[in-house]
């Protein structure tokens, strides 16, 4: 098995709404692994004789299912899990749950073994459709909040706007365009366009992504993008 300092994870985003995912344990750790799941839409069942107040608060109003009491070897929610996060204070018990996860198949995380762990969670900045992940692969948590701390400031919630009318503006050219170079050309121009200051300042409205999208439907033409460069430039002042 190769060593934790070569290893090299592989990152993916994963689709789990509604999906079953397990927590063993209902301390701390276990609602921060909670709070990223209720995001994503998973089914989460918890297993804890214990609970946090923000996990008994989530339960009640139905993110999360808790079983109180301990962890057992053949628990039904574990068979049928997705991902299975051992959270315990108990080193033993985090290990048991791993070899039953990993006996089945089961990709599991375990709080106090990132070396034997089947995944690794890591730290999130959310904008709408932008997500970026940030792992230093176990070596520094602290590092990874730290990291994602910065891209937050750097990626500000223009950007959920920004992303959601790139994704209009894609598909209308998709329809529009039916030469693949020709659009590939046409996205790279829009990137030019300086519309993340203007969402910024609120003066993109409705109306201006009304009018925008009529120039596009248009003139979907290189030619177009760069007239349209310039109403931007004399419109977001
Ligand atoms: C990113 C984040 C996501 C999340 O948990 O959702 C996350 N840990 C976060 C915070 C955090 N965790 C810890 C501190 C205290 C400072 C410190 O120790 O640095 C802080 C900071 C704080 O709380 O301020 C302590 C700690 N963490 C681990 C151990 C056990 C060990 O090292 O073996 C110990 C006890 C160490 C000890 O006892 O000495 C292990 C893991 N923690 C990971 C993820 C995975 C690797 C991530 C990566 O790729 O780097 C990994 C391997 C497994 C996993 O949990 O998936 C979340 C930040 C969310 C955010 O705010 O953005
Ligand atoms: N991965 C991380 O991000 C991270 C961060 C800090 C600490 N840790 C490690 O994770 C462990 C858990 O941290 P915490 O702050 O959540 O601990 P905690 O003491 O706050 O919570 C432990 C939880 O485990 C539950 N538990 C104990 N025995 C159980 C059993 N047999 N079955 C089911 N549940 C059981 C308890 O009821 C409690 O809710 C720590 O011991 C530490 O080693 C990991």
């Amino acid at each position: 098995m190769k060593e934790r300092r070569n290893k090299s994870y592989y990152p993916l985003m994963l689709d789990i709404i509604g999906k079953p995912c397990v927590i063993i344990g209902g301390g701390a750790v276990a609602q921060r692994k909670a709070e990223s799941l209720i995001e994503a839409g998973a089914r989460i069942t918890l297993i804890s004789p214990a609970c946090t107040e923000q996990l008994e608060e989530w339960a009640r109003v139905g993110h999360v299912t808790i079983l109180k009491k301990q962890y057992q070897a053949g628990m039904p929610e574990l068979r049928e899990a997705l991902l299975i996060f051992a959270a315990t204070n108990q080193a033993e018990i985090n290990a048991a749950v791993r070899l039953e996860a990993e006996s089945m198949g089961k990709l599991v995380t375990v709080a106090d073994d990132s070396e034997r762990s089947g995944f690794i969670v890591p730290a999130v900045v959310r904008r709408g459709k932008l997500v970026i992940s940030v792992s230093t692969a176990g070596a520094s948590p602290a590092v990874a909040k730290r990291v994602r701390h910065e891209l937050e400031k750097t990626y500000g919630e223009e950007y959920e706007v920004y992303l959601e009318l790139l994704h209009e503006l894609r598909v209308l050219i998709k329809e529009k365009v039916r030469d693949t170079v020709d659009r590939q050309v046409i996205y790279k121009s829009m990137l030019e366009w300086e519309l993340l200051g203007w969402i910024r300042s609120g003066g993109f409205v409705s109306s201006t992504k009304r009018e925008l999208m009529e120039h596009i439907a248009a003139d979907p033409t290189l030619a177009g993008m760069k007239q349209l460069d310039k109403w931007i430039r004399e419109h977001s002042q």
